[in-house]
């Protein structure tokens, strides 16, 4: 699913206007009945709604709801806010259209708001993606004041006061949303964890508009949705065998941090790799061989630290390198000679990533070369620097990738897949029961075999995190967010697989 930004969703009201020969106004219905068919889902008929209108389409988005929700027998209560001389003519229309029984309350200063109780629903259409500058004066005493009511807020489209695809100045009020209720797609401001508390839960409501449009509108962000996933994932064949599929090396694990490589391997063979290697130190090699019988074990001639690479490192189809490794001189000096050596993929993680971050000549090493870094948000600070906020990460992001040509997996509650052309997506599974120690070990395992199984790196990046989200959402179900472990996750991408492969009802 693309992203737009706000004025290309403006070219594509306008476009599907012409295109299907409706108004603005029918468009503005269509939006409006869109969002009451959430809304009617969500919550009971009868229920107190304020419904907090401003001057532009959002506020006109307000008013058709206000009409809407009276008509399904909501105790509906519009306010019209400021000076609305210059509304939008879908806002007119729709003032006009309020029936006689629904007069709506003028709001022109701040001691004309009455006091809302903790109880009640709020519907915010102050502003939309219409939004030019920061909400400072009665908007903003507004948004304050609806912030502190403890009333539950719905936004319209998108929290009113929040720039939907740029940094919100600080000066700025936006609204804290309960939920937010998106027409058509998503905004990048709701994929970014800066605006968590703005947001709250949000969804998107389709409202037709159209599909030419968004196919050919150029943009850098992409959200991912399942059936995109579902199209990527290649079903095994009758006559094939283990060499199908790949023969995988990771090399993981440092003394007192084997469990990394056991994660890493047992993910690996869940996904689908034809053969796995695993290289551990001397001390890891009892506790591979036990814990993960189907991987091959090598050991390093180090006790404690890798230190070295297998012999024939071409023979693999990919080389997962990091969980678990730590920061040892030998072990820079091992991965130095990895990406001297090796013309192979690779998937790079954790330590492997803070002793390339540390060393330039490590960084010189990565140009023309097929990559994968999958860092945690600190880890990619120590690849690019100190970033300001969300966006400037995202922009670093992308130029890191178009930089060195890799891709990069930026971990996080909405991961987001960097491409050597500048693209992010971001992904749509997984859950807070993630933030566990093991899990990104997890990913390496995953996007390592996947990797190996001939998928191209972006298949990869894009596929693993989808399925590791996905299997931490169906360990929800039995464990939980609070217990769920690494170990779950991997217990759980069986049926994530099966899931995906599964057509869906
Ligand atoms: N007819 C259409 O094309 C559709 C538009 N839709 C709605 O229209 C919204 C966008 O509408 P608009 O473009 O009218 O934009 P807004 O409703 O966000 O409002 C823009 C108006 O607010 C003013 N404004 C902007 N920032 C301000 C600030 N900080 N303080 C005070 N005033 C400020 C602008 O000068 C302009 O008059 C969408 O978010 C969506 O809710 C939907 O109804 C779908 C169909
Ligand atoms: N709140 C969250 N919601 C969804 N996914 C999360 C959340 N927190 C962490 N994750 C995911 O969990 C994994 C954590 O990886 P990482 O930080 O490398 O952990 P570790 O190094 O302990 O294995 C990543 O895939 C990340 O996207
Ligand atoms: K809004």
């Amino acid at each position: 699913m693309k992203i737009l930004n706000a004025a290309q969703t403006r070219e594509a009201d306008a476009y599907t206007i012409r295109e299907e020969g409706i108004s603005s106004t029918d468009l503005m219905e269509r939006a409006a009945k869109a969002f009451t068919g959430w809304f009617e889902n969500k919550f009971q008929p009868g229920a107190e709604v304020h419904i907090f209108c401003g001057p532009g389409n959002n506020g006109g988005d307000g008013l058709a709801v206000a009409r809407l929700l009276h008509e399904r027998k909501y105790k509906v209560q519009p306010y019209v806010v400021g000076d609305t001389s210059r509304a939008s003519d879908d806002f007119k229309v729709n003032l006009k259209r309020l029936p006689p029984e629904l007069p709506p309350s003028h709001v022109e200063q701040e001691n004309a708001l009455p006091e809302l109780k903790g109880d009640v629903l709020v519907v915010d259409a102050l502003f939309g993606t219409g939004l030019n500058r920061p909400v400072t004066g009665l908007y903003g005493q507004v948004i304050e004041k609806l912030n502190s009511s403890g009333a539950t807020i719905t936004a319209i489209d998108i929290p009113s006061g929040l720039f939907s695809d740029s940094q919100t100045p600080e000066e700025g009020a936006i609204i804290r949303a309960t939920y937010t209720v998106s027409f058509e797609l998503p905004k990048l401001a709701f994929l970014l964890p800066q605006h968590e508390r703005f947001v709250g839960s949000w969804q998107v409501v389709p409202i037709g508009l159209s599909q030419q449009f968004i196919a050919k509108v150029k943009s850098n962000f992409y959200c991912t949705r399942q059936e995109a996933i579902q199209r990527l994932l290649k079903p095994r064949k009758k006559f094939s065998h283990k060499g199908t599929y790949g023969h995988a090396l990771l090399l993981c694990g440092s003394y007192g941090k084997m469990g990394a490589a056991v994660l890493a391997s047992r993910a690996c063979l869940r996904s689908g790799t034809g053969l796995l290697t695993v290289q551990v130190p001397q001390a890891g090699y009892p506790i591979l061989q036990t814990a993960v019988p189907e991987a091959m074990t090598l050991t390093d001639k180090n006790r404690k630290h890798l230190s070295e690479l297998p012999p024939e490192l071409e023979k693999y189809s990919v080389v997962g390198i990091g969980p678990g490794i730590g920061t040892e001189r030998v072990t820079k000096t091992a991965i130095g000679q990895l990406l001297a050596t090796s013309s192979r993929p690779m998937v790079l993680d954790a330590d492997a990533i803070n002793l390339i971050a540390a060393s330039e000549k490590l960084k010189g090493q990565l140009y023309q070369k097929e990559l994968i870094f999958t860092p945690h948000p600190k880890e990619f600070e120590r690849l690019v620097g100190k970033v300001k906020n969300d966006y400037d990460r995202l922009q670093h992001l992308r130029e890191f990738c178009m930089e060195y040509g890799c891709y990069v997996v930026l971990k996080g509650g909405h991961t987001a897949i960097g491409t050597p052309e500048g693209k992010v997506y971001f992904n749509t599974t997984g859950n807070p029961g993630l933030a566990t120690g093991g899990t990104g070990d997890v990913l390496t395992g995953i996007i390592t075999a996947l990797v190996g199984q001939h998928y191209t790196l972006e298949e990869a990046c894009r596929l693993g995190v989808f399925i590791h989200g996905l299997a931490a959402d169906l360990a929800l179900q039995t464990v939980g967010e609070i217990g769920m472990t690494a170990s779950d996750v991997i217990d759980h991408l069986p049926k994530a697989f099966l899931h995906l492969s599964q057509p869906q009802r």
